[in-house]
């Protein structure tokens, strides 16, 4: 979409976001501009606020101050699921699938209650969410049967299943082994070059290095630093922000 003056629109735009719990403030007026086809990295130390700014994006969580965009539509008082319809999806930190459904019906469930679908449109649509999860050879288990990385790639099949334009994924590289995560990057990447447009939150840098284009990083609900990944994981703001393995993975990535 092209503004008046012939400008791309940016397709997901937040201004000002704030977020309280309370007297808790957990969102302290961040910006955030993603243009279409890209993929945003999201980091940040334990309680920055990520998962709270994915909460915000998806309607979640209402945010207590601030504007958001998506595709040139104010999502003022759109509840979660209206998002989700409109393309916006995202996956959770901690995958909860239907544990006595398989792996299809668990998608399905995307399809139907993510996106509005019903009978052979729905079936398509898991069907062809699977196959771009490289889960379609697991379509039948039972998802109480599924390792991490399955339980991960399923996480991603039912929000693929929603056919979202763009995809908030919530640190889905956490727990995996090295082998893992470089199959994790070359989903992603696959995507990536089908359209789809990523915010990725992730502890595990070298594996979010590898897919994003742009790099945010949020500490006290504030966007520390925001642009060249290489250029933010050197800033010595972000540096200090971080403590522990982080900061060594930062490090390495920066070097
Ligand atoms: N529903 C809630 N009520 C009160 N406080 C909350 C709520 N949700 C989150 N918080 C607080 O908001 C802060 C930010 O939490 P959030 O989960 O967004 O951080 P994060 O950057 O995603 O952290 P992590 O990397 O550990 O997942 C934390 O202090 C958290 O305890």
């Amino acid at each position: 979409m092209r503004a008046a003056d012939g400008t791309a629109v940016p397709l997901l735009q937040g201004l000002g976001l704030r977020k309280r719990f309370g007297s808790l403030e957990v969102l302290c007026g961040v910006d955030l501009t993603l243009r279409a086809g890209e993929a945003l990295g999201v980091v940040g130390p334990n309680g920055a606020g990520k998962t709270t700014l994915f909460g915000v994006l998806a309607g979640a969580l209402p945010a207590s101050a601030g504007t958001l965009h998506f595709d040139g539509q104010d999502l003022a008082g759109w509840p979660a699921d209206r998002r989700c319809r409109a393309g916006l999806a995202r996956t959770h930190q901690v995958p909860r699938p239907f544990l006595g459904m398989t792996v299809l019906e668990n998608v399905l469930v995307g399809a139907q209650h993510g996106a509005g679908l019903r009978g052979a449109a729905a079936t398509q649509a898991a069907l062809q969410a699977l196959d771009r999860a490289g889960m379609a050879p697991l379509a039948g288990r039972p998802a109480a049967a599924l390792g991490l990385l399955d339980r991960k790639r399923l996480e991603l099949a039912r929000a693929l299943a929603t056919r979202p334009r763009v995809l908030l994924l919530d640190e889905i590289g956490g727990g995996l082994t090295e082998a893992e995560l470089a199959q994790l990057v070359a989903l992603l990447r696959a995507l990536r070059g089908d359209g789809l447009t990523l915010v990725w939150i992730e502890h595990v840098l070298h594996a979010l290095m590898g897919v994003v284009d742009r790099l945010l990083c949020l500490d006290a609900g504030s966007v520390l630093a925001e642009g060249d990944p290489q250029a933010v994981m050197a800033d010595p703001r972000v540096r200090a922000a971080y403590v522990g393995g982080a900061m060594d993975a930062a490090a390495e990535v920066a070097a």
